[in-house]
């Protein structure tokens, strides 16, 4: 920034940015990584014999390096308090959900693996590592000529979902920043070289640029698209298992309310006694609250003169998932505050039912009830649609309590290709609606890059109601064989003043490569379905010749082809909106984050009524709402009051305990100190000369 620049790689940056723990486990990691990488090389060049990780050195010397690196500390198993707090609510981080196994499903372990990595040296290079390295007797094929080929969608070339709305589109996104956030390498020079991964083409850790085919339209401007690989994680790399793991660095309910310590306090409000969490200070959206700015949290005086000099002053929202990544897209600011709202409305609720109850149980008991929401929400009304209402009885049996051996970890495979299935329904422009459900004159429609990190035009351009209104009443994009991934998203993705926009289509398959994910095939074995011996019967499972073909032409073989390509490729089963594949994958990770919830049983029955148009009903000025906010709306005359009585309202004299009752909790030494400093982070900073870098380019 302070060099007059930055590129669309700093915005992605800025996507995957991390918190302080985090970065020490990265960084114990990358350090391991990289030694035994090392030696490895060492011993190669003395002996010219590959050696697997028993024989390259002895479980002592392991040992002794996971000590050296750090990485013991960082995989040492958490001690479980039994206090009230612990014993009633998930902890922030997610450890000891599983009191056997603590760091289960916790922020900051590794991703789970359903099958082993396939690595190109069966350590950690990505597959297509060398690009004349043969699968099956066939070279992979660059991940752009992918995109080009068989991804690229004019933005007129869409058919709409005849009936779901955005709002699902939108709550698939806000439930993935839930369950998966993947940091990438801190470094942007790569290891052996030092070459910046923003400019090299040359494959070296961890810079593994996406080379432009010849016959792109980028070719001429452009020879790669830089592209820095995922962060390395300790776990996986003992002596008993070593190649590269990755990283997930949120947990369940983390949007909200953060998935450290030190971020959650971050966001809480801690001079309420009524458990509320912060709101912005400066704005509000007529009178409702903002997010908090991360502007808040540092010094006034620097950053207005620092960015006074630059032009516009604009601000990033503060949320749960680290570092202002709330900003990325309008859709995803607009649910962050509602879901900042909603909290604020059950925690003084509570309060009114339960006035004995302090400023901790107060917050606890309200994010217990948006956990119960979210998970009534998404298993209840949103899978079925995605599904199909017969796949999902037969996927998803009735909810039977709490596993203990479950692991509701999430899989590689689910964050690096399954649940990046919605990038295809995305639809590539932004419409906001005025009270009246018309477009208003001064904010027309649109495209899509025009609302990624563009927060002032919540705070200027009329609040949050607009976007809303606009994602209850919009279409989802229908994914279809010749319309996959819409040219804003492969074409446009994060434009800024320097660099070529990024392509989301080749970010998902080069990741998934990256990750070392096996191809399709191996996942349609896991999942009991047949693997296509030959074109006609790959034909018979895509059911269209023509992209069969452009698939083969491009892989060769149908085992070779990137699990995220094919799995969206596959036609929609009945009633729902992913093939087979996606079916099989997506139900067996939500079941495993149902089933391995400890704290999901209880809160579940008591929440069955709420709605996401009530959410919206108590949490806006919008007076009109769909009966299901997922089901699209043709004629705003469809719309019901919020005073149907079929939009339901939360029933909290549930939660009402008699005054005589001691709050335990609360008498406990309080999470949420007094007058709590908000800390100074320097992403804060860069967030924010960022913005006014984006919003002075989107104004011209
Ligand atoms: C405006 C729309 C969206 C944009 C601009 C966007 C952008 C991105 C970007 C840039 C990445 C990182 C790619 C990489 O480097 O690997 C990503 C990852 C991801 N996206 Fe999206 N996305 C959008 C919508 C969605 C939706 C609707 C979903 C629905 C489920 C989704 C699910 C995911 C998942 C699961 C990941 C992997 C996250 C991680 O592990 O860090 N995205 N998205």
């Amino acid at each position: 920034i302070s060099e007059g620049s930055f590129h669309p790689t700093d915005l992605l940056a800025v996507f995957k940015q991390t918190t302080s723990s985090t970065r020490s486990h990265i960084r114990a990691a990358v350090l391991l990584y990289n030694t035994i990488e090392i030696i490895r090389e060492m011993v190669y060049t003395h002996t010219m014999a590959e050696l697997n990780h028993t024989e390259l050195l002895s479980s002592e010397d392991m040992e002794t390096l996971l000590d050296a690196t750090g990485c013991s500390t960082e995989m040492k198993r958490p001690v479980c308090k039994s206090d009230c707090l612990s014993e009633r609510y998930r902890t922030i981080t997610g450890h000891c959900n599983n009191r056997q196994t603590p760091l289960l499903g916790a922020a900051n372990t590794p991703y789970a693996r359903w099958l082993p990595p396939e690595y190109e040296d069966l350590h950690g290079a990505p597959r297509g590592w060398d690009p004349q390295h043969s699968y099956h007797n066939f070279i992979l094929p660059p991940v752009r000529a992918v995109s080009q080929e068989v991804l690229y969608t004019q933005n007129e070339n869409i058919s709409l979902d005849v009936s779901l709305s955005h709002l699902l589109v939108e709550w698939w996104q806000w439930i993935d920043y839930d369950l998966t956030l993947t940091p990438q390498s801190p470094s942007t020079t790569s290891f052996k070289m030092g070459a910046d991964c923003t400019h090299t083409c040359s494959r070296d850790t961890p810079c593994f640029p996406i080379w432009i085919p010849l016959s792109d339209p980028r070719a001429g401007l452009q020879s790669c698209m830089p592209f820095f690989r995922s962060a390395p994680s300790c776990v996986g790399q003992s002596a008993m298992w070593y190649h590269r793991e990755q990283l997930n660095i949120v947990v369940y309910g983390s949007m909200v309310y953060g998935s450290s310590e030190e971020l959650s306090l971050n966001l809480r409000n801690c001079s309420s006694h009524l458990g509320l969490l912060s709101h912005n200070q400066p704005h509000s959206d007529q009178g409702l609250a903002y997010l908090p700015y991360l502007q808040e949290t540092i010094s006034q005086s620097m950053t207005r003169k620092t960015l006074t000099s630059m032009g516009n002053l604009t601000f990033c929202f503060h949320a749960g998932r680290p570092q202002g990544v709330a900003n990325e897209h309008l859709g995803m600011i607009a649910l962050h505050t509602l879901f900042l709202r909603e909290h604020n409305r059950l925690a003084e609720e509570l309060h009114r039912v339960n006035p004995h109850w302090g400023p901790d149980t107060l917050y606890q008991e309200a994010r217990k009830i948006l956990g119960a929401v979210h998970q009534v929400l998404t298993w209840d009304h949103y899978l079925p649609h995605v599904l199909g209402n017969k796949e999902y009885s037969k996927l998803i049996p009735p909810y039977d309590g709490y596993d203990p051996k479950v692991d509701p970890s999430i899989t590689n495979v689910f964050s690096a290709a399954a649940f990046r299935f919605a990038h295809v329904t995305v639809h590539p422009v932004v419409s906001r609606l005025g009270p009246g459900h018309q477009l208003h004159p001064d904010n027309p429609p649109m495209p899509l890059h025009h609302s990624l990190f563009a927060p002032w035009r919540v705070v200027e351009e009329g609040g949050i109601d607009p976007v809303l209104r606009g994602v209850l009443l919009s279409p989802a994009k229908l994914q279809a064989p010749e319309q996959m991934m819409v040219e804003e998203l492969t074409e446009r993705l994060f434009q800024a003043q320097e660099g070529l926009p990024l392509d989301l289509g080749a970010l998902n398959l080069q990741r998934g490569r990256d990750h070392g994910l096996p191809g399709y095939g191996a996942w349609r074995e896991l999942c009991g379905l047949p693997i296509p011996a030959n074109k006609s019967e790959f034909a018979g499972i895509l059911g269209n010749v023509g992209l069969v073909r452009k698939l083969l032409a491009l892989y060769g073989t149908a085992q070779n082809i990137d699990v995220w390509v094919e799995a969206i490729s596959e036609p929609a089963l009945p009633g729902g909106r992913v093939g087979p594949l996606l079916a099989c994958l997506l139900a067996k990770q939500f079941r495993a984050l149902i089933d391995g919830d400890r704290c999901a049983e209880e809160q579940i029955t008591k929440t069955q009524s709420l709605s996401v148009s009530r959410i919206i009903c108590d949490n806006t000025r919008i007076r009109l709402v769909p009966l299901d906010a997922f089901i699209r709306t043709l004629h705003a005359e469809q719309l019901l009051p919020c005073t149907h009585p079929n939009v339901t309202h939360l029933n909290l004299s549930a939660w009402k305990e008699p005054d005589t009752d001691i709050d335990e909790c609360s008498n406990q030494l309080s999470a949420c100190p007094v007058n709590l400093q908000c800390s100074n982070t320097p992403g804060s900073f860069i967030c924010s000369g960022m913005h006014a870098y984006i919003r002075s380019f989107h104004t011209g």
